[in-house]
């Protein structure tokens, strides 16, 4: 992995790398992206109101993300019944470069956006410990990432995420309120079918 941390940017207190992974970090992340799949599957998770999400997810690590009519929880399994694919190393190279070599992610969660596939303005604070940032790498097509503050229905402003580009929620922004509007589907070709990859690496408990 080649990192460059050196065109960073702020957007309420989100800090973002731009074009922090050259192309060939990039492909490469994809390669392990795709063996993860492989090992656990995608699948559609379904909102406690019992709708489908228009982004498809899978994980790596201690825990996933899950949700379904129950809510939303972190779960030591996939849906299939086999436990998490290890968080690939070109991923741990990424957090370490961020957040340091105290502590590894629990959690790299992976979000799938194919056209049409926004997620709503959210907090990530399923978490135990805040004082973790979340890391979110972008891959493929740019997104429209829309930041609030930590309350809801406060103003908000957005930033096109590109593919290579980091955004760390990390310090006073790490419960701010954040979603993906759109994206721009087709505007890169660094997935062969068009589309975003999102990861983010959390810790957990
Ligand atoms: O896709 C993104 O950039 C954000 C994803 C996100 O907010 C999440 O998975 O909690
Ligand atoms: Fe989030």
């Amino acid at each position: 992995m080649r990192l460059n941390l050196s065109e960073a940017l702020e957007i309420r207190g989100v800090r973002v790398f731009r074009g922090a992974l050259d192309r060939p970090s990039q492909e490469a992340l994809v390669e392990a992206i795709r063996a993860l799949a492989r090992a656990a599957p995608p699948f559609s998770p379904v909102t406690r109101w019992g709708r489908p999400m228009s982004v498809r997810m899978t994980a790596a690590g201690r825990y996933g993300w899950f949700s379904d009519r129950r809510g939303y929880r972190y779960v030591d399994r996939h849906p299939s019944g086999r436990p998490w694919p290890a968080i690939p190393a070109p991923v741990l190279e990424i957090w370490r470069a961020i957040a340091g070599l105290d502590r590894a992610p629990d959690c790299c969660l992976v979000n799938y956006y194919g056209e049409g596939a926004r997620m709503g303005l959210h907090q990530d604070r399923d978490e135990a410990d805040f004082d973790w940032p979340v890391v979110s790498v972008s891959l493929g097509d740019a997104a429209l990432f829309r930041v609030g503050g930590a309350e809801r229905g406060g103003s908000t402003e957005s930033i096109w995420l590109q593919s290579g580009d980091l955004a760390v929620l990390g310090g006073a922004a790490r419960l701010a309120y954040h979603g993906i509007d759109r994206i721009r589907f087709g505007s890169s070709d660094l997935l062969p079918k068009g589309g975003r990859i999102n990861l983010t690496l959390r810790v957990v408990d």
